[in-house]
């Protein structure tokens, strides 16, 4: 029984996202899906909510047939310390899959396995160029599931990003 965790931001969760998911989900029998920041929302980097995160992940996968757990994830001030942070809050884990190098040096430093799976079209795919599409008003929802854009226009979050990138 193997049971991973992928940890990141999310913001939003798109098309390069869901690639590593489908990949890891043939490499474990469960996953963590851990949503780190969770405390932070309403700025240009992290325009969306931890819940509204959830939504997202959540109805993308919901034709994913192993268990998967999505657990918002705070950030802590200790880095030294977020490693046992996140240890409490999530299932016990055997992998971690990510490719910050700081959650690697953390989770390598604690003893745990790390495996970074590769980039898929990084060029588009992330989320910083998805963001800078959506205050331009260019094309976004290509580079994310249709259940994600279904979630952003439900909840405004067009509106809301261009509105903070006006008062930042
Ligand atoms: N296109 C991609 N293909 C594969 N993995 C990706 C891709 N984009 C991000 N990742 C990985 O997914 C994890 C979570 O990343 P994150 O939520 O920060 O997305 P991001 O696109 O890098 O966002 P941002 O541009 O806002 O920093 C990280 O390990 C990151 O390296
Ligand atoms: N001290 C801490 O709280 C701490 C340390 C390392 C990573 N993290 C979080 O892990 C997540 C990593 O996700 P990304 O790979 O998307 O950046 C981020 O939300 C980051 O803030 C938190």
């Amino acid at each position: 029984m193997k049971r991973g965790l992928y940890v990141g931001r999310f913001q939003p969760y798109h098309n390069g996202h869901n690639a590593v998911i489908d990949s890891i989900a043939n490499e474990v029998d469960e996953l963590i899906i851990g949503i780190g920041s969770a405390e932070i929302s309403h700025d240009l980097r992290h325009p969306f909510t931890a819940g509204e995160r959830v939504l997202m992940i959540s109805r993308a996968l919901k034709n994913i047939d192993i268990p998967i757990y999505i657990i918002p994830l705070e950030d802590v001030k200790r880095n030294a310390l977020w490693v046992s942070h996140v240890k409490s809050m999530t299932p016990p884990f055997d992998t971690v899959y990510t490719s910050n190098p700081l959650v690697i040096q953390l989770f390598r430093e604690a003893g745990i396995t790390v495996t970074s799976p590769p980039m898929y079209q990084r060029e588009m795919l992330s989320g910083t160029s998805i963001r800078a599409r959506m205050i331009a008003g260019e094309n976004w929802d290509e580079c994310v599931p249709p259940e994600v854009a279904d979630v952003i226009r439900e909840i405004h979050g067009i509106d809301r990003i261009r509105q903070i990138a006006k008062t930042d």
